[in-house]
């Protein structure tokens, strides 16, 4: 599988900026350079007293033809640059975003959601930093080496005198080989401690309601607390190290200079050079410090980005575990019925099994129950009818097609499954209940609210279906969330419609009037309810009896009641529940 090269995918689809960018930069310092060739000049000139006033207009002329220049090739360069920097944060982000579209249920249940925020907002940001700057820097400063050199070369200072004033500074490539390895290890050890910050930060919001209630925020500032005290130590060890190669780069330019003026002085008091080229050389090596400097500190910064980047490539090339055969097939459920044959199911990574040896079919129209203690594998069920997990091979099958070799899309869109705990969107109620078809008239969508009998709740809200939500939907109570949730799946008539517990926050009078209305508005098309209370469920066509993972029980109501098993066990119970709730 060839690995995912985010960046460098980037940079070469925009060649042609980055060419024209590197030029722009490159012609600045190369005119740049040549400024200490003119001092020399100028100093040997004022020595010998042949300055005229001509001369030192042209020379200032000639400066600032220099400075000009230089200001405005670069600045176009590195506007180049920083536009190039920011929209390449604008596509990894929304490349990253788009992959995370893809990938599965199992991914998400193994990575948190503030672990994901943290690749999109660090780790990008790392990258387009050391891009931006980086580039700039490189680029400058190799350019305004390289002509500074080629210059030195060219001129009448002595080769040897040259090399040298620019020993000590062959050293840096050594520094970068040793230092560049540990300084990206310990990047990536920074960021990922930024992801598990973020990880932990996202759960302790999302949990602080509760938090609260126990009055344990003590333990929650603790916790949040450790995980910005590994960012901190991680921090101090990157910044130790990089602190200490970015401080060996200027001082091995000192030394240069050093070993300039100490040799250079010698030579020009013995007059092998003259005073000229002894100021150029200064100069010169002067001008290579800083460019040195910066390379130093880009080298810093990209192994840090590297980190990064390997930690964006890795996740681009991870792969949904639900994936779709080349010869998937499109299919019209509404005559389909369901047959499950056979389907045993362990989660992936997991060694026990939560079904055992399932068997059932439902004819198309027909409406299904299931039933079963908390942890008997009834969402572990639906979960595999929509392939959210991958049902085992030949077991699970719509119509005459197994659905591992149906299209996604096909499955997703004509089932309507609604949870137990529906999500709602920080949008309108309109949005939340259209969600599978924005454009869906308001008529459909009031019919859909009265049906799942929320319209009359929805009425009282003073901007009626166009009330926005808070996020999750907190300005609706649980039932009224859960009956939100409903008209959201029964907007979509789908041939097959789920019901994963969708009705257990409303009182029982909602939950009658919910279940005679969907009878009507689904009597032609298969519906499968899962509910813990049996009120939700006797209605329906046929009803089976999960027990830690396997089906124990099945009939209509009426016969699992006579067979006095499980089922009549659980009825029984919750009559009882209610009998003491109800006072007589
Ligand atoms: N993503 C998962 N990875 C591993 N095990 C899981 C996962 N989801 C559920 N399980 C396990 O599978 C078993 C069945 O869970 P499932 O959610 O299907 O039960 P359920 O009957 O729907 O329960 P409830 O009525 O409480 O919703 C449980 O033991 C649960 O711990």
């Amino acid at each position: 599988m060839k690995a995912t090269r985010l960046l460098t995918d980037y940079v070469l689809s925009k060649w042609p900026i980055y060419i024209v960018a590197a030029l722009s930069i490159s012609c600045g310092n190369i005119i740049q350079s040549y400024y200490p060739k003119l001092l020399g000049l100028f100093t040997d000139q004022l020595q010998q007293g042949e300055l005229t006033k001509t001369l030192i207009i042209d020379y200032s002329l000639e400066l600032l033809g220099i400075g000009v220049s230089f200001g405005l090739l670069t600045a176009v360069g590195q506007y180049l640059i920083m536009r190039m920097g920011r929209r390449f944060e604008y596509v990894a982000r929304k490349r990253l975003f788009d992959h995370f579209t893809t990938l599965s249920a199992e991914f998400y249940s193994k990575h948190g959601v503030g672990k994901l925020l943290s690749y999109v907002m660090n780790d990008v940001t790392a990258i387009r930093e050391s891009i931006s700057m980086g580039f700039n820097h490189i680029i400058n400063s190799t350019i305004l080496i390289l002509s500074v050199v080629v210059t030195m070369l060219f001129s009448s200072i002595p080769f040897y005198l040259i090399i040298c004033c620019v020993f000590p500074l062959l050293f840096i490539p050594y520094l970068v080989v040793r230092f560049r390895p540990v300084i990206k290890k310990r990047s990536l050890l920074v960021q990922e401690s930024l992801g598990k910050m973020t990880e932990s930060a996202e759960e302790q919001f999302g949990g602080i309601r509760v938090a609260k209630t126990f009055a344990v925020e003590p333990i929650m500032i603790a916790r949040f607390g450790e995980t910005v005290d590994r960012i901190r130590d991680h921090q101090l060890r990157l910044v130790r190290l990089s602190s200490l190669f970015e401080a060996m780069i200027p001082f091995l330019g000192a030394f240069s200079l050093i070993v300039t003026i100490a040799f250079g002085g010698y030579l020009t008091i013995h007059q092998q050079i003259s005073l000229g080229n002894f100021v150029a050389l200064t100069l010169y090596i002067r001008m290579m410090v800083n460019p040195l400097q910066q390379i130093g500190r880009v080298i810093n910064t990209m192994q840090r980005s590297r980190a990064s980047l390997e930690r964006i490539n890795h996740l681009l090339d991870m792969k949904s575990d639900i994936v779709e055969i080349e010869q998937a097939v499109s299919s019209d459920f509404n005559s389909s019925g369901i047959q499950v044959r056979g389907l045993s199911f362990a989660y992936p990574g997991e060694e026990d099994e939560v079904l055992h040896n399932i068997s059932f079919s439902l004819q198309a129209g027909k409406s299904l129950g299931i039933v079963g203690k908390t942890g008997s594998g009834k969402s572990t069920l639906v979960k595999l009818l929509l392939r959210i997990y991958d049902p085992p091979a030949g077991t699970v099958w719509i119509g005459d097609t197994d659905i591992r070799e149906l299209t996604l899309e096909s499955l997703r869109t004509q089932i309507a499954y609604v949870p137990q705990e529906g999500f709602l969107f920080s949008t309108t109620i309109r949005d939340n209940i259209a969600f599978f078809r924005r454009s869906s008239s308001l008529d459909l969508v009031e019919k859909a609210a009265r049906q799942a009998q929320i319209s009359s709740s929805i009425a009282l809200f003073p901007d009626k279906f166009e009330t926005k939500l808070g996020e999750r939907g907190v300005t609706l109570s649980g039932g009224q969330r859960q009956r939100t949730s409903l008209a959201r799946g029964l907007i979509k008539e789908s041939p097959i419609m789920i019901l994963d517990d969708s009705v257990s926050a409303v009182d029982s009078v909602t939950e009658k009037s919910i279940i005679d209305t969907m009878r009507r508005v689904r009597a032609q098309k298969t519906t499968i309810w899962i509910a813990h209370r049996i009120s939700a469920i006797k209605h329906v066509d046929e009803i089976i009896v999960l027990d830690q993972g396997r089906i124990v029980e099945r009939g209509s109501h009426r016969e699992l009641v006579q067979q006095k098993g499980l089922y009549a066990k659980l009825l029984a119970i919750q009559e009882e529940g209610s009998s003491i709730a109800e006072p007589t």
